[in-house]
């Protein structure tokens, strides 16, 4: 797997220091989604740029979740345009979307429980491999184990893995599909402090070594602050603010959103 340059396009910047429109992107445009006649995502248009690293942070029932599952085909939107370097992205199924290039980890980790660690990371490149050009070859894979420092534990069965091992796996077998965008929700959760200080290194190496682009869903504010490049913040739905993490986790209008938030779930 040799390392991609960030598409060059990506040094032409959007007003909110994002990607430029004609850059190779993901490019979430108008997209709503209502469960019930209450909206869960609402028109968020939001582009993460090849090579970037885009946070998207908002409280408990913001619609991240929502978001992301919009954009690998879990869910169908109302309204609303994903397309992925041009190629648009709605109507496809979940195993179509993980085929064209968009890879990404659960909030509640779902590997295969009776595989060992490199099998896990095999499936979802068979599944690459039989479909599209490019994928990891099979002898890559212990390459990419130890890129992710997996190797030594390549035969343990998964489900025996310390829950933030668990997690690098998960992100290993989302990178067996060659992503062009890695949508991670919640990486860190559950990790302790050193396990998250490696996660950041971890990600940032991920972007050098395979040029794709990430999207980090995160509660955890400090790592945000440490990972990512630019910051969308999500809020009933709603895009609230999109900027660098500095400008974004200072903006009056966020901390009013978290301290409300908190002082809810106080009073819960
Ligand atoms: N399948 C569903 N059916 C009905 N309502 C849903 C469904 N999925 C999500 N919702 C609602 O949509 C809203 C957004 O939920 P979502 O899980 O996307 O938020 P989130 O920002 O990911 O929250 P969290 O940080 O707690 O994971 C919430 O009000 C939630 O209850």
């Amino acid at each position: 797997m040799t390392a991609l340059p960030p598409n060059a396009e990506t040094a032409r910047k959007a007003p909110d220091g994002g990607p430029a429109e004609s850059g190779a992107c993901l490019d979430i445009v108008g997209l709503s989604k209502r469960f019930g006649g209450v909206y869960a995502v609402r028109d968020v248009t939001l582009r993460c740029g090849a090579g970037e690293i885009l946070g998207l942070i908002g409280p408990n029932g913001a619609g991240k979740s929502t978001l992301i599952n919009l954009i690998t085909g879990t869910l169908r939107p109302d309204t609303g345009k994903v397309t992925m370097d041009g190629r648009v992205m709605n109507g496809m199924s979940v195993p179509e979307c993980a085929r064209a290039g968009i890879g990404r980890t659960f909030q509640n980790i779902r590997l295969f429980a009776n595989l060992d660690v490199r099998q896990n990371v095999e499936v979802a490149h068979t599944t690459a491999s039989r479909h599209r050009e490019g994928g990891p070859e099979l002898h890559e894979i212990d390459d990419l184990l130890a890129r992710m420092g997996l190797l030594s534990l390549a035969d343990r069965q998964a489900t025996t893995l310390p829950y933030g091992l668990q997690r690098r796996l998960e992100i290993a077998r989302a990178l067996a599909l060659a992503p062009s965008y890695l949508l991670l929700d919640e990486p860190a959760a559950g990790m302790n402090d050193a396990e998250s200080e490696q996660l950041v290194d971890l990600i940032q190496k991920i972007r050098e070594d395979f040029g794709c682009g990430v999207i980090v869903i995160e509660h955890d504010l400090r790592f945000i602050r440490r990972v990512c490049e630019r910051v969308a913040v999500l809020h009933m739905g709603e895009i609230l603010t999109i900027g660098s993490p500095e400008a974004v986790l200072n903006d009056p209008r966020v901390i009013e959103v978290y301290i409300g938030a908190a002082s809810e779930d106080e009073a819960a």
